[in-house]
């Protein structure tokens, strides 16, 4: 993990949390598992707290989250900025009409979609995630939102890769995230 200057104190702790595991799923995948993060509650409470500190009076109406590991970090801030949650669901998950948007992985290919009515025209939509490796999943989950004609105000990762490039997929919307992997 690199250390950034002038970092908030609390990152250096949600790095320590952060579990990496080497070939999983596949060989040559460096895993960030969040799984060990959960298991503190500071560093969870801190890694909520500084998204929650970002985005508290921008008025975003909505938190995306995309599954899986963005409905553990999305409703906590939903609840906490005052907006509604709606979960980013991959294939034949969600009862109601659908749009979707199918897009490559760094380990795969896979597919988001969103209910029908669920985000209204003119909205300010902040999207969730745990991780940007190759920017697939968020661009997917930008276009979902613009296609109903919400305004993405960011996107929101815990970790980055940077060395996927993923945030030149995002099309010049803006990303924050708090840990970089090298
Ligand atoms: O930037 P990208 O290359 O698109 O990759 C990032 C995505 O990959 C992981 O999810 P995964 O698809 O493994 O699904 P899971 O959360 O259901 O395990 C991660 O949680 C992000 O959603
Ligand atoms: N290296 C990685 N660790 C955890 N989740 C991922 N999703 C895509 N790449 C990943």
């Amino acid at each position: 993990m690199s250390v950034l200057k002038n970092e908030d104190p609390r990152i250096h702790g949600i790095k320590t949390k952060i579990r990496v595991v080497p070939n999983f799923p596949k060989p040559g995948i460096m895993f960030q598992d969040i799984t060990t993060l959960l298991l503190d509650p500071k560093s969870f409470k801190d890694t909520i707290d500084l998204f929650v500190e970002r985005y508290k009076g921008k008025n975003i109406s909505v938190v995306a989250g995309i599954e899986a590991r963005g409905f553990i970090f999305g409703p906590p801030i939903a609840l906490a900025i005052g907006a509604k949650f709606v979960p980013l669901r991959k294939p034949k998950k969600l009862p109601g009409d659908v749009i979707f948007e199918e897009y490559t992985l760094e380990y795969g290919r896979d597919r988001l979609e969103m209910h029908v009515g669920a985000v209204q025209l003119g909205e300010r939509a902040l999207v969730v995630d745990d991780l940007i490796a190759t920017g697939g999943t968020l661009c997917a989950a930008m276009n979902l939102l613009e296609r109903v004609g919400a305004e993405v105000v960011e996107c929101a990762c815990l970790i980055e890769l940077p060395d996927l490039q993923g945030r030149e997929r995002l099309n010049g919307k803006p990303l924050y995230v708090l840990v970089e992997y090298q």
